[in-house]
């Protein structure tokens, strides 16, 4: 089991072409499925201990990997029952299901086990599950010789098949009962019932306590609601070469002061203030503790820290050569004064850091028009506002965000996107839900022009702003505020 630090993420039809490459070298799919299933059973044997098991299988060959899964399993001396859905569907999870030599269960009918596995459905699922399966046959399974392959009651040891009783089984139902009452539910690829690319629930299926994804990751455990639903996420190597522009975020390499370090060797961050003080405060205090050299504040500004060098706001102090990187937006206002003051920002010729009330002031041609590196850090609200609204997938928007307005897009959220104009992506995994509290997008931007400022190619200073920022949440526990999160980036940096 592979952590996803840092792994690339394919969509389901990358995935696909990653497997029919290797498949094209003379790799049967079966050689494939019995990897999955071989990697799959280690795994699931390994966290489930003596504990009874219920694979659940669908009928394409995500449950072709639960036959082959519940042979090895068995075969590693495990208590494993089979319930399946349908009949298979493909070769090869026809001859997956003719290897498995016990019981298959009807899904309808199959009682809980303390381990559940879920192998229904996988990256094939293109529409909702139905309340009712239309692939529940309720008269008995077709015999051998049929053109589906082997036939369900001629897998050795299986007379235990029952057709679904009434004739319908709602899978949803079944699903959702026989995780719930299971200790550990793992699934297999993905939880059945969520999208792969587009990280929308096509149905709503239960949240499961650890997904076990085969061969590379997916937006689906990533992108939100549905990676709410995958639980852990853990890699399962198939031996299926894959590369992708989109990658998870990983930790970043970021070295610790040197001897012949100064102040402004480490990075001067320039915070423009505005009409909501306490906002700039927090950005640049998060700039100092991300590990900034130098931080100066200019406008209005009320508290502490004492290290923060204050200063009016002026083009004069703009024009300090060495300001590596400015951000603007954090509490600025739309006011006139605002204006000014953003003009001036985007005239003073140092990288950008671009967030709150600066995305709406500025439309993308105005961006693109800037031949400094800029970052732009958007939520929601802000990113429909400069981008419009869309169906596309969040990906898919921060991508195209960034190639039309040549900057970097940090599109904030539970499930933050990180894109750069050439298409390459990074994912952040699940952040703190506490975050979502005033103040913390402040505290971002502010660490993300620490990094900016510390001389990080503009997409490394936002993965690493995002990296620490997350970091600081984790380390924060709940109800944390935003000045907390921006102490604890100093306990993030030290982590590294
Ligand atoms: N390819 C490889 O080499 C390898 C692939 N691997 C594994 O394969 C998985 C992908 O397999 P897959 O493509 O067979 O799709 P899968 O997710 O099992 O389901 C498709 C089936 O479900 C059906 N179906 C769809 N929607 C439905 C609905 N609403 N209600 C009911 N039925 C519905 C659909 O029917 P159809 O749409 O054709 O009518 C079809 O029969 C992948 O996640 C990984 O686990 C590994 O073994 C490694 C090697
Ligand atoms: N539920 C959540 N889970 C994880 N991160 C979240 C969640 N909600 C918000 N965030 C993060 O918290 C920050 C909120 O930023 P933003 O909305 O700009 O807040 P503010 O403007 O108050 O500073 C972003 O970095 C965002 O990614
Ligand atoms: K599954």
């Amino acid at each position: 089991m592979i952590r996803i630090e840092g792994q690339p993420v394919l969509t389901a039809a990358e995935m696909r072409a990653a497997e029919d490459a290797v498949i094209a070298t003379g790799v049967t799919v079966d050689t494939l499925m019995d990897r999955a299933g071989t990697a799959i059973a280690h795994a699931v044997r390994r966290l489930a201990g003596s504990n009874a098991i219920l694979i659940l299988c669908g009928p394409g060959n995500n449950g072709g990997d639960g036959y082959v899964a519940a042979r090895v399993l068995a075969e590693l001396g495990a208590t494993v029952r089979v319930a399946a859905l349908s009949e298979p569907r493909t070769d090869a999870a026809s001859a997956a299901r003719a290897g498995w030599p016990g019981p298959i269960e009807a899904l309808a009918e199959a009682k809980p086990a303390p381990v559940l596995v879920d192998a229904l459905f996988g990256t094939g699922l293109t529409r909702p599950l139905n309340g009712t399966s239309p692939q529940t046959p309720n008269t008995p399974p077709a015999k051998a010789g049929a053109q589906l392959g082997t036939a369900i009651d001629d897998v050795p040891g299986s007379p235990n098949w029952t057709p679904a009783s009434a004739g319908e089984v709602s899978v949803v139902e079944r699903l959702h009962t026989l995780t719930t009452a299971a200790t550990l539910a793992i699934a297999i690829d993905l939880p059945s019932g969520l999208a792969t690319d587009s990280g929308h629930a096509l149905t709503t299926p239960p949240v499961f306590h650890l997904t076990l994804a085969l061969g590379a990751l997916k937006p689906v455990h990533l992108l939100q609601p549905a990676a709410r639903y995958c639980g852990e996420i853990r890699l399962l190597d198939i031996g299926v070469p894959v590369t992708s522009q989109i990658e998870v975020l990983k930790s970043p390499h970021l070295a610790p002061p040197g001897p012949d370090a100064h102040k402004y060797t480490r990075g001067m961050v320039g915070v423009i203030a505005g009409t909501m003080a306490g906002a700039a405060d927090l950005a640049a205090l998060a700039a100092m503790r991300a590990g900034a050299g130098y931080v100066t504040l200019l406008g209005d500004s009320a508290g502490p820290p004492h290290a923060l060098v204050r200063a009016a706001f002026s083009d004069h102090a703009l024009a300090n050569d060495r300001i590596g990187a400015l951000v603007i937006g954090p509490g600025l206002g739309r006011d006139d004064t605002a204006r000014v003051r953003l003009d001036a920002a985007l005239a003073a010729s140092h990288p950008l850091v671009l967030d709150g009330d600066a995305l709406r002031l500025l439309d993308p041609d105005r961006i693109r028009a800037l031949t400094v590196p800029v970052i732009l850090t958007p939520h929601a609200g802000e990113f429909d506002a400069l981008f419009g609204r869309s169906a596309d997938d969040k990906i898919t928007r921060a991508r195209d965000a960034a190639a039309r307005t040549g900057a970097i897009v940090v599109f904030k959220g539970a499930d933050t996107v990180i894109a750069a104009p050439d298409g390459r992506v990074r994912l952040a995994p699940g952040a703190s839900d506490w975050l979502s509290t005033a103040g913390t997008g402040d505290v971002l931007a502010g660490a993300i022009g620490a990094m900016l400022a510390a001389g990080l190619d503009p997409l490394a200073a936002a993965a690493a702003g995002v990296w620490l920022h997350g970091e600081a949440a984790r380390r924060s526990g709940p109800a944390f505020i935003a000045d907390d999160l921006a102490d604890a980036l100093r306990s993030a940096r030290a982590s590294l």
